[in-house]
């Protein structure tokens, strides 16, 4: 479903050249949850917007539930995005102006061919499914930080994708709504066959996936 090939990242300014990815390869097959761990400035982040087409490698292949990804840019990959991946961060990233239920719909608004009707069918059954149906015209500010990514989960999985990145989905949350935001995923991985991969820097969280990765200093620890 994700596989990257030699991939690496140089972020270069005039002064200093920093190797934040080295030669990575990685394989995710279909249905698997992978968590990435590691210490700051790793290349944890870096290697998640890689692989969500967030940020161009500067050597290597990058394939994406089938295609091979070439120009970054360009509309076509846009909307393979938005089709294919679901994004969770740490700090949520809701729109505090919109209800939640608006939140929700907005990956759907992207899609010219479903109807407003539909847009709201489907983002009440996301909300459903995380358990915030009747919280559908409250705005962000009126909810717990648990309530919160469980809104923003809806969001990722609204349009169905095949795959969820997750940036530190439980790092700003106790460890109670920690664990059931990640019931949530793990329920979404097991029933729903969604391929996840997850930065984390909690081990707990990281041992309840399939597999950790680790990574160090931009290159994976054997
Ligand atoms: N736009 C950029 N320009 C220059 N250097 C960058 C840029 N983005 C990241 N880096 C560098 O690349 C390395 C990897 O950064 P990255 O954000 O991927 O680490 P991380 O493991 O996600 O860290 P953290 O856990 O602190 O979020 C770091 O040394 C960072 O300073």
């Amino acid at each position: 479903m994700i596989s990257l090939d030699q991939v690496s990242k140089v972020y270069r300014t005039k002064t200093i050249e920093t190797t934040a990815l080295n030669n990575i390869n990685l394989e995710v097959p279909k249905g698997e949850f992978l968590s990435i761990m590691g210490p700051s400035g790793c290349g944890k982040s870096t290697l998640l917007n890689i692989i969500g087409l967030l940020d161009e490698p500067s050597d290597g292949a990058v394939t994406i539930a089938g295609k091979q990804v070439q120009k970054y840019a360009s509309k076509a990959t846009s909307h393979f995005r938005n089709e294919k991946l679901g994004f969770i961060f740490q700090s949520f990233h809701l729109i505090p102006d919109l209800k939640v239920i608006d939140n929700v719909e907005l990956p759907l608004l992207y899609r010219k061919h479903v109807s407003a009707k539909e847009r709201r069918r489907l983002s009440e059954e996301a909300l459903e499914s995380v358990g915030l149906k009747n919280r559908m015209n409250h705005f962000p500010n009126q909810l717990s930080g648990g309530q919160k990514q469980r809104v923003a989960i809806a969001r990722a999985i609204v349009g169905k994708p095949e795959i969820i990145l997750a940036d530190e989905p439980t790092g700003n949350l106790d460890s109670v709504m920690g664990n059931e935001v990640m019931d949530i995923l793990l329920n979404l991985n097991k029933e729903g066959g969604t391929t996840i991969v997850m930065v984390t820097h909690d081990e707990n969280m990281a041992r309840r996936t399939h597999r950790l990765m680790r990574l160090y200093d931009g290159s994976q620890i054997k």
